[in-house]
């Protein structure tokens, strides 16, 4: 990921969450910056020197009519024809409409040869109701895999709720997504800095985790092999450990009470892997395996990440994945304070952690003594 693509960050979450209010905030306040933004619902918002596009919903399969590997057509398109406007603007928006699946735009960022080029995905930004957000991961697919693929969660209306309903609310966000930043809002009243540009999928966070965090449960599922034989290019290994990691309050928190650990209130389908090796993985071994994975299991895995030390390599290798398509490339130098070692992190369905936990082991480049 070159530095002079343009970032893009996609804004989801339910009906009536605040995705529009956020966008308005984040267009009217005073950054000096300016957006292109693509709405997939007739735009309403006219804020002077933005650019505002309408989109039809317009989806296609990729390989094979796997269900899960699909991406908009009409997003190509725009952004393609955005990009003759190069230069006008410093980022794009994208603000999905509230029942959405956000899978299909993110991958939409990593499949185009020509998107990708030119744009890279910085983050998902969810907006969540903390009022209503139950109820719908009860009813409403969407906005659980909504919560499940974001990077960034705004748990936005805390006004409309007491205290021990925002942290119900938050411990089933936890407990579908430990990994995304999560921030209680009012009217998305958030700093612009902690949803935009974010380059989330630098993924530092993964390394930030407390590996006690990191509960090592051996479940063996019974889950049976997908056959699915995709042409993508995947970059991309994984280790998992399931793990049940409390919250993540950064310097940036701006919760409350940090006395005990926050709840966890896991989902009976959903669950997240994270897998951790001390030192650098084999390239030559992680690549294929990952690819292996993805392939096979690409359904069932919503969301991969990582962050891996190759031998003699200075730089660090990060990849983003959404379902089987995956995106990865050598980054910035791992600093000299830094233990260059490889993470990964799964978060899907049916994950078969035992598996995967011992694939990733069988990567390291040092086989551990
Ligand atoms: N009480 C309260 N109302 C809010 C808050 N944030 C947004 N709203 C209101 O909630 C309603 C929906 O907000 P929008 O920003 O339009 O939500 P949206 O997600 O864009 O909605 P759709 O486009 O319909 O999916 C509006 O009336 C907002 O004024 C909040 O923090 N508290």
């Amino acid at each position: 990921m070159s530095e002079e693509k343009i970032p893009v960050t996609v804004l989801t979450g339910y009906l009536g969450a605040g995705k529009t209010t956020l966008l308005n905030r984040i267009l009217t306040e005073d950054h000096g910056k300016k957006f292109a933004v693509i709405v997939n619902e007739f735009g309403e918002i006219g804020i002077d020197n933005e650019l505002v596009v309408d989109a039809d919903e317009e989806v296609f399969e990729m390989n094979n009519g796997c269900i899960c590997c699909t991406v908009r057509g009409d997003l190509i398109r725009i952004i393609e024809g955005l990009m003759r406007r190069k230069g006008k603007f410093d980022a794009i928006l994208v603000e999905t409409t509230g029942l959405a699946d956000p899978a299909p735009v993110a991958q939409t960022f990593f499949v185009d040869a020509d998107v990708q080029k030119e744009t890279r995905l910085d983050a998902i930004v969810t907006v969540a109701d903390a009022k209503f957000l139950s109820d719908r991961l009860k009813d409403a697919p969407e906005a659980k895999n909504q919560i499940v693929f974001a990077d960034v969660i705004l748990l936005n209306k805390t006004d409309l709720v007491s205290r021990a309903e925002l942290e119900e609310v938050e411990a089933r966000i936890r407990g579908l997504n430990p990994y995304a930043k999560l921030y209680r809002t009012n009217r998305c009243d958030i700093a612009l800095e902690h949803v935009l540009d974010r380059k989330a999928f630098e993924l530092d966070r993964i390394l930030d985790l407390d590996p006690d965090f990191l509960t090592v449960e051996a479940h063996d599922h019974d889950h049976h092999d997908h056959d699915h034989d995709h042409g993508h290019h995947h970059h991309h290994d994984h280790d998992h450990d399931d793990h049940h990691h409390d919250h993540d309050c950064g310097p940036d928190c701006d919760h409350e009470d940090h006395a005990h650990a926050p709840k966890v209130l896991h989902d009976d389908e959903v669950k997240s892997v994270a897998i951790a090796l001390d030192g650098p993985v084999d390239p030559d071994l992680f690549l294929p395996w990952i690819n292996e994975v993805v392939q096979r299991d690409g359904p069932d895995i919503l969301r991969s990440k990582g962050i891996l030390a190759f031998p003699n390599e200075p730089r660090r290798y990060v990849f983003q994945g959404v379902h089987m398509i995956l995106d990865g490339d050598l980054q910035r130098e791992w600093k000299p304070d830094e233990k260059p070692n490889s993470r990964i992190v799964f978060i899907g369905r049916k994950l078969k952690e035992e598996a995967l936990r011992e694939g990733f082991k069988a990567c390291a480049a040092f086989q551990p003594a």
